[in-house]
């Protein structure tokens, strides 16, 4: 008999038949206590669950006591309660590769519609503005030799610093847990402590996970110590940043802009007073939404969750050492 998952996200038609040729698939549309109630007998019988965006906490780990593995179309992992899936020995799988190069795009796109002011002007195109020749109200600020301070040198930032070194001839510090070689041999990267990379970056730009060590890691005292022209960019996850204190700083003029993929509360509430800075630029955290890379995330997540329900954990596992 084939092994019962949950699927909790919508997949393309061919992944679909790809996890039905090795599961009997229940597909439900979110992880509810509601949609949990409703389903009680599938999610008892499953023994892997696949799918993203959602909370899996104790909670839901004890309507599914046969669970042996997860895998999160994702691969930032902060909605997984990772110390009760090791107690249970439930394997974790993730999607670290697929997306990188995408998401290093999406950084750079921020780095440069915020620089440039691309929303904003093109929005007074659109409003029948331009009318004359073009005067420095409509200018923006330079990005190629500028500084790059890159929080979390990680698979993304090492992308970003390649597309930085190589492409736009910026200088690149960077912070993270270790020293990287990598970035220190190709991209010239130096490594500093986060006082000084705040204090020296022209485009501060975050990529980090969501940890109880990075909770609002950047918070007024850093905005305080970053340049008055800084332009500051999050794409990792919301919380890394005190959400007030940024408003606080672009409203009083303490950092030049802001280019955000990721924010504390997603969506975004309309009422966000982000939304009425027009030297914001707000995405609807689209850092790896390219068809490409979603399909090849998805596909990685499925073939992550095949793998792992046959004690296969090579590659994608958060934490193999529960097998
Ligand atoms: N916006 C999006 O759509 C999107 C897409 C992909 C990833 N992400 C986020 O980006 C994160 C990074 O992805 P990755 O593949 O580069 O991960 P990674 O594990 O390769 O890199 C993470 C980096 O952060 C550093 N780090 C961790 N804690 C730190 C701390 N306290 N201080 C300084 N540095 C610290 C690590 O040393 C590492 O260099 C993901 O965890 C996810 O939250 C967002
Ligand atoms: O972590 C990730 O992969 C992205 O944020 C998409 O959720």
């Amino acid at each position: 008999m084939k092994p019962s998952v949950i699927l909790y996200k919508a997949l393309p038609d061919d992944l679909q038949k790809r996890l039905e040729e090795h599961f009997t698939v229940t597909q439900v549309k979110n992880l509810s206590p509601d949609t949990v109630a409703q389903h009680a007998d599938a999610f008892a019988r499953a023994e892997g669950l696949l799918g993203s965006s959602e909370k899996v906490d104790s909670a839901l780990l004890e309507k599914m006591p046969k669970l042996r593995a997860t895998s999160t179309i994702s691969v930032g992992y902060d909605n997984f309660d990772v110390e009760a899936l090791n107690a249970r020995k439930v394997l974790l799988m993730h999607t670290p590769t697929a997306l990188t190069e995408t998401v290093a795009d999406t950084l750079m796109a921020l780095v440069l519609s915020t620089a440039r002011r691309v929303v904003e002007v093109a929005e007074r195109v659109k409003a029948g503005e331009w009318t004359k020749s073009i005067g420095p109200d409509w200018f923006g600020v330079d990005v190629h030799g500028k500084t790059l301070g890159i929080v979390g040198m990680g698979r993304i930032g090492l992308a970003l610093a390649q597309r930085a070194h190589f492409g736009f001839n910026m200088p690149i510090l960077y912070n993270a847990r270790r020293q990287h070689k990598e970035a220190e041999e190709r991209f010239n990267g130096r490594y500093c402590d986060l006082d000084t990379l705040l204090q020296e970056a022209d485009y501060v730009c975050l990529i980090l996970p969501l940890t109880d060590e990075t909770h609002h890691l950047i918070g007024k005292a850093e905005f305080a110590k970053m340049k008055k022209s800084a332009i500051f960019i999050n794409a990792g996850r919301g919380p890394v940043v005190d959400e007030k204190a940024l408003i606080a700083a672009l409203q009083n003029g303490e950092i030049h802009a802001a280019g955000l993929d990721v924010f504390e509360q997603e969506p975004l509430p309309v009422d966000s007073p982000l939304l009425t800075l027009p030297n914001v630029v707000a995405l609807p955290h689209i850092g790896s939404a390219t068809h490409e890379t979603r399909y090849s995330m998805a596909s990685t997540a499925v073939d992550n969750l095949i793998d792992a329900l046959n004690g296969k954990v090579e590659k994608n596992c958060v934490n193999p050492q529960v097998k």
